[in-house]
């Protein structure tokens, strides 16, 4: 496959073989400025490569360029489970950016997971300019807590139970609770098993990981990983002590609260750093002094792009409301361009004139909820032909909770 930027047809694509993956990893983080992983994480990274996921763009006898996706899934608004490949390590040379080489890559990248049979991919993007041309949009969004614990004055004590499990045990008991609240919420997804080598296993060691779990009546309920990094408290150069919440997922609100108290107790600890939570989860409300509880930041999480257009259209439910057709406009995949009529009962291809008219990106950021449609109206991202039709569609995607992913990679 030549690359096909503006004619330069200097560099070609392939897939990966396992040979190859070190090289590719060590392009990668050469991208981001890292040097190549030391053998001990190696270990883990090798792990995460999978046959066929990982493409290289290639020139002057070198590897230039790199992408790949581990294989998962995705729920999605009504419940359905969608197959989803979760890309990363998108990398081009430095000597040879701006050439088209990420183009060459996507396009390669885009078809063979369609064809593959992925309904949806999404990302995490290191910087928002790069991947709306190629279809994907902004689908969730994720806060970051600090919260001053000497402040913070909790409203109530742990009701159930909650111990820390050290070693392969915190990690089972993590990856089982994990796997059955994950994919539910539209927007989480499945973590492939090299996940956990990559994203636990490794820190553990390193960073002193604790795995704190929930039970009560002795049925484990929820868990939450987190780190300590101790402060320093000299006068001239003070930091707190920080515990940072890495990963919170539980059965219901009581095991939910209880953890959160649990780490909101741990002694020594002057501030709790929670990034990547949930838009809609109420901590503050936990506390006596809700001002101790800070959004520190609050960012796009998941970029979502729509691989095969009508099977996710399909995949997900919609409220009762009058119907709308929406015509789609895909430059990369241009299988999924054309017009949809969308009601409550679906979503089927139609030949019918377009009440509203939009670009593949736009598409995902409103498929999981976390935008409107009249929102993308009023800031010009889609076209309205008919007057009142953003509205009718905001009716039909209307969703009860917003959109979450809670798992980086
Ligand atoms: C999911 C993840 O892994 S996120 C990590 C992404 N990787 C990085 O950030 C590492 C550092 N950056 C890079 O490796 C490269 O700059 C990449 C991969 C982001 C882009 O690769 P390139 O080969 O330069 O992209 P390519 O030449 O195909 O660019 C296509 C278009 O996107 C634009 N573009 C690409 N990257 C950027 C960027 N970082 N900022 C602004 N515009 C960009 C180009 O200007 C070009 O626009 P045009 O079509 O109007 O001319």
């Amino acid at each position: 496959m030549p690359g096909d930027h503006a004619g330069v047809t200097d560099h070609d694509i392939r897939v990966l073989d396992d040979a190859e993956y070190r090289a590719a990893h060590t392009l990668f983080r050469g991208t981001l400025h890292y040097p190549p992983a030391p053998d001990d994480q190696w270990k883990y990274a090798q792990e995460t490569y999978d046959a066929g996921r990982v493409l290289g763009a290639f020139a002057d006898g070198g590897m230039i360029g790199t992408v790949q996706s581990f294989p998962s899934a995705m729920a999605v608004p009504g419940g359905a489970v969608v197959r989803h490949a979760a890309v990363s390590r998108v990398g081009v040379r430095a000597d040879w950016t701006r050439r088209g080489v990420l183009s060459a890559l996507q396009r390669a990248q885009l078809s063979a997971m369609r064809a593959a049979g992925d309904v949806v991919a999404s990302l995490r993007a290191s910087e928002t300019a790069i991947y709306g041309r190629f279809g994907y949009g902004v689908a969730s969004r994720y806060k970051h807590l600090r919260i001053d614990r000497r402040r913070a004055a909790p409203r109530s004590r742990v009701a159930g139970r909650v111990r820390l499990v050290g070693g392969e045990e915190g990690e089972r008991i993590a990856r089982g609770l994990f796997d059955e609240l994950s994919p539910v919420r539209a927007g989480t997804i499945s973590r492939w098993p090299a996940w956990w080598g990559i994203s636990v296993r490794r820190v553990v060691g390193e960073e002193n990981l604790r795995v704190a779990v929930r039970s009560a009546g002795g049925v484990d309920d929820g868990y939450a990983i987190y780190k300590v990094t101790p402060g320093v408290h000299d006068a001239s150069d003070e930091k707190p002590s920080t515990l940072t919440v890495m990963d919170l997922w539980a059965r219901s609100a009581e095991a939910w609260a209880d953890l959160w108290l649990f780490v909101l107790g741990v002694d020594l600890v002057d501030r709790v750093e929670a990034p990547g939570r949930p838009v809609d989860e109420p901590v503050e409300w936990l506390l006596g002094d809700r001002r101790a509880c800070r959004l520190a930041d609050l960012e796009d999480e998941s970029w979502l792009r729509l691989l095969d257009v009508p099977a996710a259209l399909a995949a997900r439910a919609y409220r009762s409301a009058p119907s709308v057709v929406v015509a789609v406009r895909d430059a990369y995949l241009p299988e999924n361009a054309g017009s949809y009529r969308i009601s409550a009962e679906g979503a089927v291809r139609t030949g019918e004139a377009a009440d509203l008219v939009l670009d593949v990106d736009a598409l995902a950021s409103v498929y999981l909820g976390d935008v409107s449609f009249g929102a993308l109206a009023g800031t010009r991202r889609l076209e309205v032909a008919t007057p009142g039709a953003a509205a009718r569609a905001d009716a039909l995607f209307a969703v009860d909770e917003v959109p979450w992913s809670g798992t980086f990679f």
